[in-house]
């Protein structure tokens, strides 16, 4: 089986950046990436704005044509009701919201996120036909006990419990200690974690699956290291903080094939 997957550069702003900040943004990464002859051939944009921008960002790209895709950072397992606070799926899909972050660390960590109720948000994306970006990655902790796959395997199976085996999904491998630190994983170590969780998605939704599945690397990326990652077999994009909130550093990470000619 032949199957091309297109690298994939996504930023997640965060709390960052407000609805009229998320539309410069927008318009200038785009004039940016036209500019330096970006073709989406060689790799697609994602952007994952804070719910507040979402509008604005629909509006934009529909408008302008765009070829920029986004996304919501997080969003409810359920599809209304008295849940105060939450964002559902069904809200997310009328604003063409082609991507939801689950389960990023910083919801298991800050907000106690646990492994059922990824699977459970990851069920309801894929419900209202938004392709669920399930974050996984271990602790300093955990890499120290279990080493770099145990955690990661252990989420990852636990959340694509239940899905049918033609789900459109993607995974993003984030080592915890690397987000944010500015010490990133090796590309070996996002390699050999990476290559574990296609296994991961080979046993539970079989090997059509895990041939199409593109996987991220998040932690620490930034325009001086992407080269390295999407060298490697398994690694299929990247999820982007910091970086991604500075229109050049992004742009010069999504162009990753001019530092390196992969
Ligand atoms: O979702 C993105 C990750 O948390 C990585 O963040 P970072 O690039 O700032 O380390």
């Amino acid at each position: 089986m032949v199957v091309n997957r297109v690298p994939l550069l996504a930023g997640n702003w965060k709390m960052n950046l407000d609805h009229l900040q998320a539309i410069a943004f927008v318009q200038k990464l785009a004039w940016t990436l036209k500019d330096a002859g970006h073709d989406v051939a060689d790799a697609e944009v994602a952007v994952f704005p804070p719910f507040t921008d979402l509008r604005s960002v629909q509006t934009l790209v529909a408008a302008d044509k765009l070829p920029i895709a986004y996304g919501a950072q997080d969003l409810s397992a359920h599809d209304s009701g008295a849940y105060t606070g939450e964002i559902s799926g069904a809200f997310l899909a009328q604003l063409d919201c082609t991507y939801v972050i689950i389960g990023h660390s910083e919801r298991r960590t800050l907000h106690g996120e646990d492994d059922e109720q990824v699977k459970a948000k990851t069920a309801a994306a894929v419900k209202h036909g938004i392709v669920p970006v399930i974050c996984v990655g271990e602790t300093a902790e955990d890499l120290a006990e279990q080493g770099p796959s145990a955690v990661p395997v252990a989420q990852l199976t636990t959340a694509l419990e239940g899905l049918d085996a033609s789900a459109d999904i993607l995974v993003a491998y984030e080592p915890v200690w690397a987000i944010g630190s500015g010490q990133a994983a090796t590309p070996d170590q996002a390699e050999q974690v990476a290559a574990a969780l296609r296994g991961v998605i080979a046993s539970v939704l079989g090997e059509d699956a895990a041939a199409r599945t593109r996987i991220l690397y998040g932690g620490s990326v930034k325009s001086s290291n992407i080269a390295g990652f999407m060298r490697e077999p398994n690694v299929d994009g990247a999820l982007i903080g910091g970086a991604s909130l500075d229109v050049a550093e992004f742009s010069s990470i999504v162009r990753f094939q001019k530092h390196v000619g992969v």
